[in-house]
Formats: structure tokens, C-alpha cells, sequence
């Protein structure tokens, strides 16, 4: 049998870059390291385009979005429905997400692997049906073979289109009724935690919602037995087409060298899952917030990912991340644009 495709090693981080960027922080007319987090970025992103002084002109976002058998066993606060509805949402410019990425200047793409209602043809929708919903997780597997794979090529095209764009930045959302619940079961079955320590309210669930999908989530784990040493079986049984589209757009976005802003906590449970299926993409991953889905935090430290923003934001569609943007443009112009002290004649 060939190697799968998201086997294939990442790109690799420009060292040089990276020591240019940082003696330049060096320089510049501040205490050392007195911007903190910022300086880090600059250098981060210095390090991941290859020059010391980098850009950040063209940010890419795909949403990916897709519908949940679970949904059925009652453990969101709203109706499948909305996942159809809010892709015409994404459509027409109305959501969060497409708010913040015109404020950023960003691409925003939408794919549709397969929300129970079909939206349709829409302008900046990208069909990419692969059912109508995954399976009932409590009850079977979500997906067959094929629509894992599926949904993982899927993740990997937007990762294409991104870099044919000239994508300095890779920001993956995603939209789908129940998928906390999906991610729940994900990252309960990579990092062993209990569904009860994980499971959240999600869009809204009551204390008595969150226990109900706490046991949902249990009798998941129990029919499918996840491996943490093999995230793949773990996405095909109890992830969803978002959350593996999600996991194939970081691999394949690190294995082209374009980094990752990582969103909330279904976005976060994913890279968590791409990093387990290709350990190189660490290397390519920041994080842009600390989505209020107490199970995020969990999923951040699994990675000893430190997320630049805490907003009390549990949103997804990428939104975290897209917010993040200002904050990371910021950090870049500081660096690039900041007098040293030589060019400003003050003794160091
Ligand atoms: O990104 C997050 O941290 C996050 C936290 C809670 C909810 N969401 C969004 O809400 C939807 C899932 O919530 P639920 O309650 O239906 O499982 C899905 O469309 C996600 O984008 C996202
Ligand atoms: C309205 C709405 C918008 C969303 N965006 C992401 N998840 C969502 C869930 C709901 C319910």
C-alpha cells in the first residue's frame, strides 16, 4: 500500500530567518524583549516565510462545514437546520467570520462537506458534498474509509488553493450543529481525558445539557474504543467531515509552508489530530484564542499551545483566529518599522 499523503514530511522553518529576525528585535529602540508576545510572533512568522523582515498581505480562511448524526441524540442548544442557514449566511457576507475577514482583508472560502439540507450554488461556496451528516457516533462509526478520506483531500485542496493565492497565513473555521460534541469525543479518545472534564456547553447547553452530552460522548467512547496512536481511525468514528477536513488543511497547509492560525476548540481538537497524524506540523501551528469551551484549555496544553488572545469567544468559524489578525499585522510592522538604535542614535 502507498504512504498516505499527509505522511509526507512538512516544510521546513528557515533557521537563518529566524536568528536575522531576532537579532533585529535586538536592536530595535525597547528594552529586549519588552514587546513580548509580539516579538515572538515577528520572529515566528520570520522564521516560517524565510525573510527577516516579513509580510502579512494575504490571509486565507476556509470554513469548512458539515452536518452531525449526533445532533440526534439532542446535545446542542440549536436545530441542524442552522448549519444550512448559516452556510447562506457565510454566503451572503451576514456571519462573524465573514464580518471580521473583510475588516482583515482576508479570503474567505466556504466548504460544504455535507450539511443535512443541501445550500445549494452560492457565491464563495465550494460543494464539496460528501453525505448529508455523519453517522450517529453514539451509535456507529461517523464516516466509512472513503469519507474520511475524502474529507481530509478536501482539507488539503483548500490548502492548495491557498498557497496558488500566495496565502502568508492559513486560518481554518468550521460550522456544524453538534460538532462539540465530535471534537469532545476526539480529544477524549487522542488524550485520554475524561468525556466529563471535556465535555462543555457548547452553543449554549444548560448545566443538565452538558451531563447528557457528557454521557453521550462516554457510551462513544465505549462502542469505539479510540487509539490514541491512531488518530485516524479515531477521526473516521467519532470526528466529523468538518474536524477531518479541518485536520488535512493543517497538514497539508505545513506541508506547504504556509502557517496556521488555529481557531477555538474544534479547530484546536483537529490540529491536535493532524499533529498526531504528522508530528512536523507543530512546527507550523500558532493559536490565535482561548475559545470559553472549557475542554479548549485541555487541548491547548495537550498541544503547549499558548494562544494569544482570551476573549471569552466560543464562536468557531474561525472567528478567534480571524481577530487575532490585527494583533499579528501589528507585530509584524513593529518589527519591520521600528528605528534601531543606531538609526536613532541612542546609546544601548
Ligand atoms: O470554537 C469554539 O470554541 C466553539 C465553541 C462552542 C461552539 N462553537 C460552534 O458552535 C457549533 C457547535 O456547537 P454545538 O453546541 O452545536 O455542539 C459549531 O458550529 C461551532 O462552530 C465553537
Ligand atoms: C447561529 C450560530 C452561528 C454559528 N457559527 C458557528 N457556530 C454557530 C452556531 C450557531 C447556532
Amino acid at each position: 500500500m502507498t504512504e498516505p499523503w499527509y505522511l509526507r514530511p512538512v516544510a521546513s522553518i528557515d533557521e537563518a530567518a529566524e536568528q536575522a529576525a531576532r537579532d533585529r528585535q535586538g536592536q530595535l529602540t525597547k528594552p529586549p524583549g519588552s514587546l513580548g508576545r509580539l516579538e515572538e510572533v515577528a520572529v515566528r512568522l520570520a522564521a516560517w516565510q524565510g525573510a527577516p523582515k516579513p509580510a502579512l498581505d494575504r490571509v486565507w480562511i476556509s470554513v469548512f462545514a458539515g452536518d452531525h448524526g449526533v445532533a440526534a441524540e439532542g446535545v446542542s442548544a440549536f436545530p441542524q437546520a442552522v448549519t444550512t442557514e448559516m452556510i447562506r449566511n457565510f454566503s451572503r457576507g451576514g456571519a462573524a467570520v465573514s464580518v471580521l475577514a473583510r475588516e482583515a482583508g482576508a479570503n474567505l472560502e466556504v466548504v460544504d462537506l455535507g450539511a443535512v439540507e443541501d445550500p445549494g450554488s452560492l457565491p464563495g461556496v465550494r460543494p464539496a458534498r460528501i453525505a448529508p451528516g455523519t453517522g450517529n457516533l453514539r451509535r456507529e462509526p461517523a464516516m466509512t474509509a472513503e469519507e474520511l478520506a475524502a474529507a481530509l483531500a478536501a482539507g488539503a485542496e483548500a490548502a492548495r488553493r491557498a498557497e496558488a493565492e500566495g496565502a502568508q497565513l492559513f486560518i481554518g473555521g468550521e460550522m456544524g450543529i453538534a460538532n462539540t460534541t465530535a471534537a469532545t469525543a476526539v480529544a477524549c479518545g487522542l488524550t485520554g481525558d475524561s468525556p466529563e472534564a471535556l465535555a462543555g456547553p457548547g452553543t449554549g447547553l444548560d448545566a443538565r445539557g452538558v451531563d447528557h452530552k457528557a454521557a453521550v460522548v462516554r457510551d462513544a467512547l465505549g462502542l469505539h474504543a479510540p487509539d490514541p496512536a491512531n488518530p485516524a481511525e479515531a477521526l473516521r468514528r467519532v470526528g466529523g467531515f468538518e474536524i477531518a477536513g479541518l485536520a488535512g488543511a493543517f497538514v497539508a497547509a505545513a506541508q506547504r509552508g504556509i502557517p496556521v492560525l488555529v481557531d477555538g476548540f474544534i479547530a484546536t481538537t483537529a490540529a491536535l489530530a493532524a499533529v498526531r497524524l504528522n508530528p512536523g506540523v507543530a512546527d507550523w501551528l500558532a493559536f490565535g484564542h482561548r475559545s470559553a469551551e472549557p475542554g479548549h484549555a485541555a487541548v491547548l496544553a495537550e498541544l503547549g499551545a499558548a494562544p494569544l488572545l482570551d476573549l471569552d469567544m466560543r464562536l468557531g468559524e474561525g472567528s478567534g483566529a480571524a481577530a487575532a489578525v490585527p494583533l499579528l499585522r501589528q507585530a509584524v510592522t513593529l518589527h519591520n518599522r521600528m528605528a534601531t538604535f543606531e538609526e536613532a542614535g541612542i546609546p544601548s
